[in-house]
């Protein structure tokens, strides 16, 4: 029996396509509900554009299907499938003002009332001011706002984002996140991001989909990917962490900075990684009363609001991030320890 489709907004299911023998997208699958902002998270390359293009209809499937709102839309062209697309580079038309770019959009609506709706949507996004202006005399933010307000004219139930910040400045990234995450959440439809930025991702999603080599490794909350991430690759990818090695026996995790509980659903194995997070390492001077291992500070580097200090142990290197204080140096003798046994994370070891 075929997989019966949930009413989710969008549903891809089991989506694959090769260009050639390169697997870009491979049996992946995904749910967006309205409302929901769902990003797609992974390095260059992980075919994280490939999903987007999938659903757009830019590209064909060569298996799987694409839902939308309960109709497989898998055999529609791009414009029939009630989708919008803000692309990296806005592609706004060059030869139109900005009122004219989103009246574009309208063409379904009345000849007459198109330039009073353009204005509308030019409003909603704090751009009437800025109607008459042509893409080369608006800043990339205002660019971005002016496609983001095209994209709303044309109706769509689902709105797909390629890297939509990649082209503002790094000083006003955050801010323009903020607003177009705020515009997209009040008009409650469905949202399909695409970021290699994890700060971007964490910040911005509802749900991450972290994608490696045209595979979905983990879809989940963001605070879900950070705190409990599937593998190794997503503890890294996500955010800098300290993988040691590990093995676990009786409900415990013996490694390089010592022994610690575990949770109990982690079986015995003499082959695992534990993360742990820089910051949620303590590190004070080593004193001879005290038992443990002891390190050896290799290098600090300032950060301005932290500090980070790599850490030798043994045969291993730890990263401790810890507030602007008294610094250690390279060649101090310190003892690491995780802040706290929630913090560590056993993975498998493949
Ligand atoms: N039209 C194409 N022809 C051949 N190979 C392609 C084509 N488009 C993408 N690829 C390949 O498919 C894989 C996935 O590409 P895709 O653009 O989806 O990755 P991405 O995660 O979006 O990367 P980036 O973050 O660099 O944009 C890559 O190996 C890429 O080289």
């Amino acid at each position: 029996m075929p997989e019966t489709p949930t009413p989710a907004l969008l549903h891809l299911m089991n989506a694959s396509k090769c260009y050639g023998s390169n697997r870009a997208a491979w049996n992946a699958s995904l749910r967006v509900a309205r409302g929901e902002i769902l990003v797609l998270l992974g390095p260059s390359g992980s075919g994280k554009s490939t999903i987007l293009k999938l659903i757009a209809g830019l590209e064909d499937l060569d298996d799987g299907q694409v839902w939308l709102n309960g109709q497989n839309i898998g055999h529609l062209p791009p414009e029939q499938r009630g989708i919008g697309m803000v692309f990296q580079d806005y592609a706004l038309f060059s030869h139109m003002t900005a009122l004219q770019n989103v009246m574009f959009a309208l063409h379904r609506q009345p000849r007459p009332r198109r330039p009073k709706m353009a204005l509308e949507h030019l409003a909603m996004l704090g751009m009437a001011d800025f109607a008459q202006r042509y893409p080369h005399q608006l800043s990339g933010g205002q660019q971005q706002r002016v496609a983001v307000a095209r994209t709303f004219a044309s109706a769509p139930q689902l709105i797909l984002l390629d890297e939509p910040f990649s082209s503002i400045d790094e000083s006003m990234r955050a801010h323009a996140r903020q607003e177009i995450r705020a515009i997209l959440r009040q008009s409650g439809l469905g949202v399909v991001m695409v970021t290699h930025d994890c700060t971007e991702a964490l910040s911005f999603a509802d749900t991450i989909c972290v994608m490696n080599q045209g595979t979905i490794i983990q879809t989940a909350t963001p605070q879900d990917i950070y705190l409990h991430p599937a593998n190794a690759f997503v503890a890294s990818f996500i955010a800098p962490t300290n993988l040691l090695p590990a093995h676990i026996h009786n409900g415990h995790a013996h490694c390089i900075l010592g022994t610690y509980p575990v949770a109990a659903q982690n079986r015995d194995t003499e082959q695992a990684w534990l993360s742990i997070r820089p910051e949620s390492l303590s590190m004070e001077a080593a004193s001879s009363t005290q038992a443990g291992p002891q390190g050896i500070v290799e290098s600090t580097e300032f950060r301005g609001d932290c500090q980070f200090h790599t850490v030798r142990i043994g045969a291993q290197t730890c990263t401790v991030r810890s507030a602007i204080g008294p610094s250690f140096q390279p060649g101090d003798r310190v003892q690491v320890r995780p802040c706290s046994p929630e913090s560590l994370v056993v993975l498998a070891r493949q």
